[in-house]
C-alpha cells in the first residue's frame, strides 16, 4: 500500500517537486496540498501547478481526513499551526523547514513526545555524507599542532529568507561539537586582527538559483582540507523527505534525523 502523504507548503519551490515526484513514485499516494488560504494559487491543481497533470488534489488550507505523514517545506511562521495540527490528528512528520526561532525549536521537541518526527536541516543523502565526513575530519584535527582553522561557505539562490542556511548552522555544529570552539564569527570586514582560534566563520552566499551548496574549509599551516556538497537541482531534498516519510511508518514518539533514516549513526 502507498503511503499517504500531505504535503505542507506545496506551492513553494520545494513544494511543488514532491507534487511532482510524490506523483511519479509508486510507494507515495499525494492526499493533500497544504498551503496558506492567503496564497493566491489556492484551488488550483497541485500537479497542474508542479507541471504534472491534474491529480484532483487542490492547493487548500485545510487539513486532511487522514495521512500518514505530513512533509512540511513551508516558513518557520507556519510552524507553530503545523505542529498543532499533527498533534491533533496524531500525524508523523517530516520537518525541512529552517530559520526556526529557539522556541520553535523547543515547540517541536516537545511535540516529538507525542509523534515520531524526522526533522533535518538538509534532507539529501550527499549532505548528511559529508556531515559524518566532517565529524570524522574534526576529531581527527582537533589537536592537530598547527590548528585548523574552521570556515563554512554556503551558497543559495537569491529567493532564500534565511542565513546561514540551517545546513551551515547544522555543519558547525557538528565541527564545534568535536573540536570546541565556542564563537561563531559571520562574514569578515574592517580591520578584523589575526583570526581568533576559538571561532568557527560563516559566509553566506546568495546569488541565481542555486539550489544549495556547502563548503566546510579546515585550515591548516602548510596544508588545506575543503568538503564540498552541492545539489544541481531541488530533487535530492524531495527524495530524502520520500524516505524519511517511508522510515517514520510504525515509529514511537520520538526526535529523530536524516543520519538516523539514512543509516549512517552507525559509520
Ligand atoms: N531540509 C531540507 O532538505 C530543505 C529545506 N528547505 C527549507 O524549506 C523551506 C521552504 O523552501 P522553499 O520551498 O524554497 O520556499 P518557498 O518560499 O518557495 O515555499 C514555501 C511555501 O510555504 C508556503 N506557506 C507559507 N505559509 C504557509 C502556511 N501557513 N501553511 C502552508 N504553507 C505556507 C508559502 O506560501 P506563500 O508563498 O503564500 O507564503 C510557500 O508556498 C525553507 O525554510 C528552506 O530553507 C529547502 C530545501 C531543502
Ligand atoms: O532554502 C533552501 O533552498 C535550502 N535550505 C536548506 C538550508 O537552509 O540548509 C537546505 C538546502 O540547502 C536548501
Amino acid at each position: 500500500m502507498p503511503i499517504e502523504v500531505a504535503i505542507h507548503g506545496a506551492g513553494g519551490r520545494m513544494g511543488q517537486r514532491l507534487i511532482a515526484l510524490g506523483t511519479a513514485a509508486p510507494n507515495i499516494k499525494i492526499v493533500a496540498a497544504i498551503e496558506s488560504a492567503m496564497n493566491p494559487k489556492a484551488r488550483t491543481d497541485a500537479g497542474v501547478l508542479a507541471g504534472v497533470g491534474e491529480i484532483g488534489v487542490p492547493l487548500s488550507p485545510e487539513w486532511p481526513d487522514r495521512a500518514g505523514a505530513v512533509i512540511d517545506f513551508s516558513l518557520p511562521a507556519a510552524t507553530d499551526n503545523l505542529v498543532a495540527n499533527c498533534l491533533e490528528h496524531k500525524t508523523p512528520l517530516v520537518f525541512a523547514t529552517t530559520g526556526l526561532s529557539d522556541k520553535q525549536e523547543e515547540l517541536i521537541r516537545t511535540a516529538s513526545e507525542q509523534i515520531p518526527i524526522v526533522k533535518a536541516a538538509s534532507m539529501s543523502m550527499a549532505v548528511n555524507l559529508t556531515m559524518k565526513l566532517t565529524e570524522i575530519a574534526s576529531r581527527a584535527l582537533k589537536d592537530h599542532p598547527s590548528g585548523a582553522d574552521v570556515e563554512i561557505i554556503e551558497r543559495h539562490h537569491r529567493f532564500k529568507e534565511d542565513a546561514p542556511s540551517g545546513t551551515a548552522l547544522a555543519f558547525g555544529k557538528i565541527v564545534a561539537d568535536a573540536m570546541g570552539q565556542s564563537q561563531s564569527q559571520h562574514g569578515r570586514s574592517g580591520k578584523t586582527g589575526a583570526r581568533p582560534h576559538d571561532e568557527i566563520g560563516y559566509h553566506a552566499i546568495r546569488t541565481g538559483d542555486n539550489p544549495g551548496e556547502h563548503t566546510i574549509i579546515f585550515g591548516l599551516l602548510g596544508e588545506t582540507i575543503e568538503l564540498r556538497v552541492a545539489a544541481t537541482n531541488r530533487d535530492c531534498y524531495a527524495h530524502g523527505a520520500f524516505a524519511a516519510a517511508e522510515w517514520l511508518q510504525g515509529k514511537p514518539p520520538g526526535l529523530y534525523n536524516m543520519q538516523d533514516v539514512l543509516g549512517l549513526n552507525s559509520l
